[in-house]
């Protein structure tokens, strides 16, 4: 297959000295990143980093505290609304809790986004939404209610829902939870040949290393709100970093700690005790 990608290409997404806070907890601290156009870039990292929070922030859900998170160039933090809404058009997201509308059929939810944000008649509607299931093995199920499709299938239906207008970036967060081996396999494929056939830019968040690291162009880790390490994924796989070494192949033991950030566990122990005095 052709590959569109142009290496001296700006990257689509680009980051720079990002810092955003939860409470007192910093989530980020310092991080930089970018997303190549054309490549799929995996964000990796243990439970509770912030992956699902940089895809927030990219999406311009939420602002930084501090720092700098462009989008084709545009400062997405400094965006008016209605511009905001107009870059959203252009970002397709696959969430894990991205329901299907429930009352509506397959063919009615793919083009929910098309009624909602075009002009276009219903002709070329119908038109789109069968090239959208046809991309996803899916024009077969066009008439089905949410609750006849399989998990794997509603998957892929969401995803035919996301791509629906043609974004030039799709977001994923967590798309392999809770899928069989046969169904999870199927959409790594897909993740991988639509982000190809159309020209997308795809980004994804997953604890699933193995499936991710099949598709992925590029990896980044976060850990305690820094990127720990990033690299193409051929490097990464073949670099001896304990960051490395404890998140690809899942080890208990290495830099990742085991606990959530908390007080010193003696101190709390004596604060405890003369509490209760
Ligand atoms: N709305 C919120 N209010 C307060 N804290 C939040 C909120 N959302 C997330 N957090 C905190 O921010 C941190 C990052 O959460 P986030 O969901 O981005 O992590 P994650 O890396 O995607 O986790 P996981 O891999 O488990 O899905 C967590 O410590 C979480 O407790």
């Amino acid at each position: 297959m052709q590959n569109r990608i142009d290496i001296n290409a700006d990257p689509l997404v680009e980051i720079r000295n990002l810092r955003f806070v939860r409470g007192k907890r910093p989530i980020f601290d310092g991080v930089d990143l970018d997303i190549q156009r054309g490549k799929v870039t995996a964000i990796m990292g243990p439970s509770g980093t912030g992956k699902t929070t940089l895809l927030r922030l990219i999406g311009g859900q939420i602002r930084p505290h501090q720092g700098s998170i462009k989008f084709c160039g545009e400062e997405v933090p400094s965006l008016s609304l209605r511009r905001l809404y107009q870059l959203r058009k252009r970002m397709g997201m696959l969430f894990q809790s991205g329901a299907l509308l429930t009352d509506i059929n397959v063919f009615d939810n793919v083009a929910f986004p098309l009624r909602e944000h075009t002009d276009l008649p219903e002709r070329m509607v119908r038109d789109l939404v069968l090239m959208k299931l046809q991309a996803v093995g899916l024009r077969g199920a066009i008439d089905l209610m949410p609750s006849e499709l399989s998990g794997g299938m509603a998957r892929r239906v969401a995803l035919a829902r996301a791509i629906a207008l043609d974004p030039m970036m799709i977001m994923y967060d967590e798309p392999f939870t809770g899928q069989d081996p046969i169904s999870m396999g199927a959409l790594v494929q897909l993740i991988r040949l639509l982000n190809d056939a159309l020209g997308l830019t795809s980004v994804i968040v997953s604890h699933d290393v193995k499936e991710t690291a099949a598709i992925a162009d590029y990896i980044y880790i976060l850990s305690q709100g820094k990127v720990v390490e990033h690299g193409s994924t051929e490097d990464l796989m073949k670099s001896s970093s304990p960051w490395v070494q404890q998140f690809m192949n899942g080890l208990p033991d290495g830099p990742v700690p085991f606990h959530y950030q908390a007080p010193d566990y003696q101190d709390d122990l004596i604060n405890l005790g003369m509490e209760k005095e």
